[in-house]
């Protein structure tokens, strides 16, 4: 494991333009995986079929085009340190952070995690140029998951006052669940594609918490072969979560040990368990969630009485 450095990128696997094992099976396991658990209407677009709610155009590839949103990507950091577009002049290194996860729904902590990824990789010289949080896919069976939809409109609002935090949407707008390893591919590609930043300067890496980094070693639930691909081609960025031992994490997975110098760990210097789960639960029990998520968040939360299961005072959400 690094506190930073870097080793420079390995091969690139991009999807859809696919090419190389790691591509073979994010397509693969696409196609293995259940459909989605929520029935969606669906109308004909190109002779193939998208949900309606989406009316996005399906590619050849079988994924829905959705653009990647570039606004908030740093061009004016890429253009001083390169004079021009791309093109660095110092090997300087250029990073787009992805966080995947339920965001359900999303809170503070989660844009913390940008924050102090950002700051720890920018005291190791590199450059955050960018960060999207993708939202999981319906398909993606958690418990009390709320429809995409709606996590995607609460992430977008959370990233309001982020000046660097985007939400990619491609992930959530699929007809089917999407591998974290596939999202990396396609930032990376969409990215590459643009011509803002060539390939040998970009670093896509996963941004996560101590608990997902855990969940690689779970069985069943990751691909090895993709946590290889994840860790040896893009890198990860770990924020300490409470209390877990991320040196013991990496020490008792062989894939993780054996690419220690792409996985970077970083502790939060403000600890806090906010989470996910924590804000539901206080919804569900009309306690106030006032600072543990943005008011926007909270203000569509009540407007569209979301979590409210078993709630009884909507008033107190707001403190
Ligand atoms: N307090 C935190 N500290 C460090 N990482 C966090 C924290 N909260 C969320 N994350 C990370 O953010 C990413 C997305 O998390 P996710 O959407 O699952 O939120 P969560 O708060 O863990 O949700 P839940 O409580 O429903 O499990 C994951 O990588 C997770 O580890
Ligand atoms: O790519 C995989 O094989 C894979 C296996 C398990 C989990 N993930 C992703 O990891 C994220 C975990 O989110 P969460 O909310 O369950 O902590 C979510 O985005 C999942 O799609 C991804």
């Amino acid at each position: 494991m690094r506190k930073l450095g870097f080793d420079g990128p390995g091969p690139v696997r991009s999807l859809p333009l696919a090419r190389g094992r790691g591509n073979r099976s994010a397509l693969l396991c696409c196609r293995l995986l259940p459909p989605p658990s929520s029935s969606i209407p669906c109308c004909p677009i190109g002779g193939r079929i998208a949900p309606r709610r989406f009316q996005h155009l399906v590619m050849d590839s079988g994924f829905v085009d959705v653009p990647l949103p570039m606004d908030k990507i740093s061009l004016s950091s890429v253009q001083e340190s390169t004079g021009r577009i791309g093109c660095p002049e110092r090997n300087q290194m250029f990073v787009v952070l992805l966080s995947a996860g339920s965001f359900n729904p999303p809170t503070y902590m989660h844009l913390r995690l940008f924050e102090l990824a950002k700051d720890a990789l920018e005291a190791q010289g590199y450059v955050v140029i960018g960060g999207y949080i993708s939202p999981a896919n319906d398909a993606y069976r958690k418990k009390d998951l709320l429809p995409s939809i709606h996590r995607v409109h609460l992430c977008e609002l959370a990233c309001r006052t982020s000046s660097f935090v985007m939400v990619d949407p491609w992930e959530a707008k699929q007809n089917s669940y999407q591998r974290t390893l596939t999202v990396l591919s396609r930032i990376q590609s969409s990215l590459c594609h643009s011509g803002l930043i060539r390939k040998e300067s970009l670093k896509v890496m996963l941004l996560c918490g101590s608990d997902l980094l855990e969940s690689f070693a779970t069985p069943g639930v990751w691909m090895l072969d993709q946590v290889r691909t994840i860790c040896q081609d893009f890198g990860i960025v770990c924020i300490r979560r409470e209390g877990k031992d991320i040196e013991k994490i990496i020490s008792t997975n062989e894939i993780l040990q054996e690419n220690k110098n792409n996985i970077f760990s970083v502790d939060e210097i403000v600890p806090n368990q906010i989470s996910s789960t924590r804000v539901r639960d206080c919804i569900r029990r009309g306690l106030s969630v006032k600072y543990l998520t943005p008011d926007e968040v909270i203000d569509y939360i009540k407007d569209q009485k979301l979590y409210l299961n078993e709630i009884k005072n909507l008033g107190s959400l707001m403190g």
